[in-house]
């Protein structure tokens, strides 16, 4: 069988660069194009050389629509509008797209979803195999403690380039605990505290924000009982786990029928 060939856009970026290396040390997936917006410092540039791995002989590319037509798939680490925009052309060449961009509105999420009429698309704000296996033990610790004893914080660390808050590891972790609470995740949820907020609401689930330094992405939560606590927590110490998940998350994806899936598809972890 011949390889998966893939187009990473938004290719200069931290998780582009990590994508290509990951491309190139997998076997069955092929690098086809490469793309970044119209005017980056990075069009005509090697994509392989930009990556730290040696000239591949793919330059990278402004435009996405015939790179598309081209391949099989296309892995997006990019932001909301971009993300919302590549869904549709891999509606239109009906392939697989691959999206790890967060900070997605309900609007942009229903637009994704629209365009998996056509498109086979898996997205998640964390690729990694940690963190989805994290997220199913957290809906089962939801699931056992009870609301009125354990009080659910979720606290995130990551490095100062950053843009959205909470992360999207963050918010899937929140709602495998709503899930596992059967609440609703929105409804619940305290995304700031800041002067007098009065006392913790019963069964709200929580969020902290820490940016800094150089921090790849740390995750941990808590369930705080009165005289214990449980801390269930990630570490992610390179962006190679995300990349390894998105390409591992398309070639599972490659010739499934349209429709948007879950890491928790893809690792089988339900
Ligand atoms: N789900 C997961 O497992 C993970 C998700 N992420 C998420 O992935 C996203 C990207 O993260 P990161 O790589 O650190 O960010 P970067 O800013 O380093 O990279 C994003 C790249 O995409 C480019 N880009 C944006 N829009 C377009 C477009 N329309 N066409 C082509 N290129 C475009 C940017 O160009 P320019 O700078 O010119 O705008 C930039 O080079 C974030 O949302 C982050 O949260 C990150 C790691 C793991
Ligand atoms: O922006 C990042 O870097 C990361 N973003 C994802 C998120 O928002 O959770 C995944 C990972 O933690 C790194």
């Amino acid at each position: 069988m011949s390889a998966m060939n893939l187009v990473v856009v938004g290719a200069a970026g931290r998780m582009g660069r990590t994508l290509i290396r990951t491309i190139a040390e997998t076997p069955g997936a092929h690098l086809s194009a490469a793309i970044e917006r119209a005017g980056s410092p990075d069009l005509g540039k090697d994509a392989g050389e930009l990556a730290g791995i040696g000239a591949n002989g793919i330059l990278i590319g402004d435009d996405p629509l015939p790179a598309f037509a081209k391949a099989d798939g296309v892995l997006d680490f990019t932001t909301p509008s971009s993300s919302v925009e590549f869904s549709g052309y891999a509606a239109q060449a009906r392939i697989v797209h691959v999206i790890g961009t967060t900070g997605c509105s309900a609007e942009d999420d229903a637009r994704i979803a629209a365009a998996a009429r056509h498109a086979t698309i898996v997205k998640s704000g964390n690729m990694s195999l940690g963190v989805n296996l994290l997220a199913a033990l957290v809906e089962q610790a939801a699931r056992a403690l009870p609301a009125e004893d354990f009080d659910i914080e979720i606290l995130e660390m990551h490095h100062r380039h950053k843009v959205d808050a909470p992360s999207g590891t963050a918010l899937l972790l929140g709602q495998a605990a709503a899930g596992g609470r059967e609440i609703d995740l929105d409804a619940n949820s305290v995304r700031v505290r800041d002067g007098h907020t009065g006392a913790r609401e019963t069964g709200a689930i929580g969020f902290a924000t820490l940016r800094g330094g150089s921090v790849v992405g740390e995750h941990s939560v808590i369930l705080a009982g009165a005289g214990e606590r449980i801390t269930l927590a990630h570490q992610a110490d390179e962006r190679a786990i995300f990349a390894r998940g998105a390409v591992k998350a398309a070639l599972w994806a490659n010739g499934r029928k349209p429709g948007l899936y879950s890491m928790r598809d893809v690792l089988g972890l339900g």
